[in-house]
């Protein structure tokens, strides 16, 4: 038993001269290959034990980009020619591993960050997981929007006697065959997990419980991503928005009598204002249209063998499955900092939030996908490489002089010549 008074071990510390980037998902790996390019080391810290570990581990088996592979691509090296226009899961996940081996990227894994706190006395960031502290002049924030799975408290959850799984943690309807299934949420997660359950003989039932935009993946033969980015270089984005609904209902048609009510505002502006990503349309439509998905209003309660719902209906159901979203979770390690909010996004809004003060940066949140990261990454690269080439000039002439004067600058310079660097470069060995 351990008693209160026992003293803590000191946690052991790593001097890392580069920046420390925490998380190794596509917003970390680009940060760490840019920086790589102007020649600053990095070490990246990963909760997981492997790259890209949302793909790998928390995504289901028929995941495909819904964006085409153009517009999804980390800076300075695309996607094998060869891969189709959406590549699969599979696909993306081969791309990040030979994205990380050809800038030598090697994470520490299995490194949580618990905490991190810039020390002002020090001038450097203090970033402690369960075993070491590292420390840095630069703090990197990349553990993405969908940190945590979103788990709404829905009354009489906890009554249902069947299995109740967040998306991520489905893989496929295989598991779930000829089951009457309730799928709380409908944006891409929920219309694609439907839809994944149909191809399996199950019976899903999707719950909308707001307005949503549904727009097809294609329009005309090109992708409605490609156009909507054609547009805004021409037109403005109220105007983009009223082109894409004229487009999507000559498409589509009105998703009105299938219980999928449209927002007032816009889905380009929507997304842009509140981070809410339009559903690209991969196949669910058709089945909603010919009644394979059932599409059906907010939940009032779980019962213990189903649910009941704000019309009044009552239905069994033999799984739930919750594809409510994700949340950040910066504000649960990140401390003593106001570049947040509590719902830990930054609380500059794009394109200025990649910068915060005293060293700390953010990529992956920018609510506008593996675009946003892309240039999130390029543009805290050339910042901090700026810093690092400052740094080293002036330590190169001056060192003598600095280490008499100001003894607190230094603290970084002195590990640069203490470490090394190829280690650096590959995660400490
Ligand atoms: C199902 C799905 C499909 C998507 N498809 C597309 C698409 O087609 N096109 C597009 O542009 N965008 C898409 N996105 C949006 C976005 O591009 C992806 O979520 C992308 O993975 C974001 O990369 P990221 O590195 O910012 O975050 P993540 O991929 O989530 O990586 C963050 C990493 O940080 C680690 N981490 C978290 N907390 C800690 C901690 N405390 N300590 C250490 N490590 C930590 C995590 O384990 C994870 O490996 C999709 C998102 C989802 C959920
Ligand atoms: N192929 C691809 O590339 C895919 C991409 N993605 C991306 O991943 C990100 C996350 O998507 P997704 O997982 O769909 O999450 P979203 O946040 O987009 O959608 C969550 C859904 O759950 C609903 N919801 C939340 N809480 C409740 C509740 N208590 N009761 C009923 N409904 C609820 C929301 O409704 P409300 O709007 O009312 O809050 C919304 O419909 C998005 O950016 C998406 O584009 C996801 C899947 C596939
Ligand atoms: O899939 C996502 O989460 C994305 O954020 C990709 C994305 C960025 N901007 C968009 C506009 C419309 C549809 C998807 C996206």
């Amino acid at each position: 038993m351990g008693s209160c008074t026992e003293k803590e071990e000191p946690a052991k510390r790593v001097r890392v001269p580069g920046p420390i980037i925490v998380g190794a998902g596509p917003s970390g790996l680009a940060a760490s290959a840019c920086l790589y390019e102007h020649g600053v080391p990095s070490v990246i810290l990963e909760r997981s034990n492997c790259i890209a570990s949302l793909w790998q581990h928390k995504t289901y088996d028929r995941l495909k980009l819904h964006l085409p592979k153009k517009y999804c691509a980390l800076p300075l090296l695309g996607f094998p020619e060869h891969f189709p226009m959406y590549p699969t899961r599979d696909q993306f996940i081969s791309y990040m591993e030979s994205y990380a081996a050809h800038f030598s990227i090697q994470p520490r894994f299995n490194q949580s960050v618990q905490s991190a706190e810039f020390d002002s006395s020090r001038g450097f960031w203090r970033v402690k997981t369960h075993d070491l502290e590292y420390i840095s002049r630069w703090l990197i924030v990349a553990t993405g929007e969908n940190a945590e799975p979103v788990i709404p408290e829905i009354v009489g959850m906890e009554r249902f006697r069947g299995p109740i799984v967040h998306t991520t943690a489905y893989k496929s309807g295989s598991d779930f065959a000829n089951q009457k299934v309730l799928v709380v949420g409908c944006g891409n997660s929920g219309m694609e997990v439907s839809l994944d359950l149909c191809r399996h003989s199950a019976v899903p039932h999707m719950v909308v419980r707001n307005t949503v935009h549904v727009l097809p993946r294609e329009m005309f033969g090109f992708s409605t991503f490609g156009i909507i980015m054609a547009l805004l270089r021409w037109f403005p984005l109220k105007l983009v928005d009223r082109l894409l609904l004229l487009a999507a209902n000559f498409t589509i048609g009105n998703t009105d009598q299938l219980g999928l009510h449209r927002p007032k505002t816009g889905p380009i502006e929507l997304k842009n204002v509140t981070g809410k990503t339009p559903v690209l349309d991969v196949g669910a439509l058709s089945q909603i249209k010919s009644g394979k998905i059932k599409v059906m209003e907010g939940v009032r309660e779980i019962t213990r063998n189903g649910a009941k719902f704000m019309d009044g209906q009552e239905k069994e159901f033999d799984s739930i499955i919750l594809a409510t979203g994700y949340k950040s979770n910066v504000p649960t390690w990140l401390k003593g900092c106001g570049f947040f909010t509590k719902d830990g996004m930054p609380q500059t809004p794009f394109p200025n939030g990649w910068k915060g003060e005293n060293g700390l940066y953010t990529v992956g949140f920018t609510r506008r996908g593996l675009l946003g990261t892309a240039s999130d990454a390029v543009r805290i690269a050339n910042d901090v490489a700026d810093q690092w080439r400052t740094i080293k000039d002036c330590c190169n002439s001056h060192i003598i002089l600095l280490k008499n004067r100001n003894k607190n600058k230094l603290v970084v310079e002195e590990e640069v010549d203490d470490l090394d660097q190829r280690n650096i470069n590959r995660g400490l060995g």
